[in-house]
């Protein structure tokens, strides 16, 4: 009932844990609490909060215009509806290393398990755009030093992505991840990288876990779990592949229902009302309440509570 039982701490124990163990973690992009609820039912190991989703779910570019507020409160209505670890693109931090250190204390109380910081220059944009720029290395190290000093749970999973592979090539980037990581990053997210062999030099090259983004329609193939595996890549996101989804499922039915005047041909591709209340655990409600759950829908048991 109500939100995920596992505590933030025990979320952020579970991915260190999982990543010393040295497993390969997919992180699907929630959109939504309730995408975060499926994703787990679906028995990933996580959950990605994107800037771009959260952007686009307002109407807007991915162009840093969200607040550090609205991240922190998308993140916690997602990350408290889960039991899996949030990692959470927290884009360049929102500011100046002082404000980076707000950032990462806000987002602990929000209850993510991980949150990734760029070095971008603001105004940022996609990490598969052309045209981006990045700071320097001394601006890019202190962003990383001010999050991992700032944070108080010291399971709080600080990663530093660098996008400085697009603008000078695998070599920089390399250099540029071994500072973040002398730097106190506990994982690096290398942007935009152009092939496996690329994850493959990279993950080699250095001692931590090394995240691949498989973004649709980006400047990286869409590599397999298996063939990242092998390239040593530890964390997987697939950060706007469910909103494309979503949104492609919505664009097609409302095109049909414009088209026949009735919605009738889409129903069965859509989630039914038992599937929702099931994700919803309605019939949890009822160990509370009775009277919170005592309808029928077809599919959908209703568990009768304890003693009845
Ligand atoms: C990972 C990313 O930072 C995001 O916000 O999800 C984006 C994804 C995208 O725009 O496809 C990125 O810069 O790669
Ligand atoms: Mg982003």
């Amino acid at each position: 009932m109500l939100y995920a039982a596992t505590t933030p701490a025990q979320k952020r124990r579970l991915l260190r844990e999982r990543l010393a163990a040295g497993d390969v973690l997919q992180f699907p992009g929630a959109f939504n609490p309730l995408s975060a609820r499926l994703i787990e039912d679906k028995g990933f190991d996580g959950v990605y909060i994107s800037g771009a989703v959260l952007s686009a779910e307002l109407g807007l570019p991915d162009i840093g215009l969200t607040t550090l507020t609205e991240v922190a409160q998308r993140s916690q209505q997602i990350a408290r509806m889960t039991n899996l670890p949030a990692l959470v693109d927290v884009d360049t931090g929102f500011g100046e290393p002082m404000n980076v250190a707000r950032t990462v204390q806000t987002l602990e109380d929000a209850g993510v398990a991980a949150v990734h910081i760029e070095d971008q220059v603001n105004p940022k944009r996609c990490g598969h755009l052309d045209g981006k720029q990045v700071v320097g290395a001394d601006t890019a190290v202190k962003r990383i030093r001010a999050a991992v000093d700032a944070r108080r749970d010291p399971d709080l999973l600080v990663m530093a992505r660098t996008d400085i592979r697009a603008l000078e090539g695998l070599g920089a980037a390399i250099d540029r991840a071994r500072q973040l990581v002398d730097a106190g990053a506990d994982a690096i997210f290398p942007e935009a990288m152009a092939d496996l062999g690329e994850f493959e030099a990279m993950c080699a090259a250095l001692d931590v876990p090394v995240l691949a983004n498989m973004t649709e329609f980006g400047k990286s193939d869409l590599f397999t779990r298996q063939q990242l595996a092998d390239a040593g890549v530890r964390i997987i996101i697939y950060p706007v592949t469910l909103l494309r989804l979503a949104m492609g499922a919505a664009e097609a039915g409302l095109d049909e229902l414009r088209a026949s005047g009735t919605q009738q041909g889409a129903v069965e591709r859509m989630q039914t009302r038992a599937r929702l209340y099931e994700l919803v655990d309605y019939a949890g409600y009822n160990a509370f309440d009775t009277t919170v759950f005592d309808f029928q829908v077809p599919g959908l048991h209703r568990a009768e509570p304890a003693g009845e």
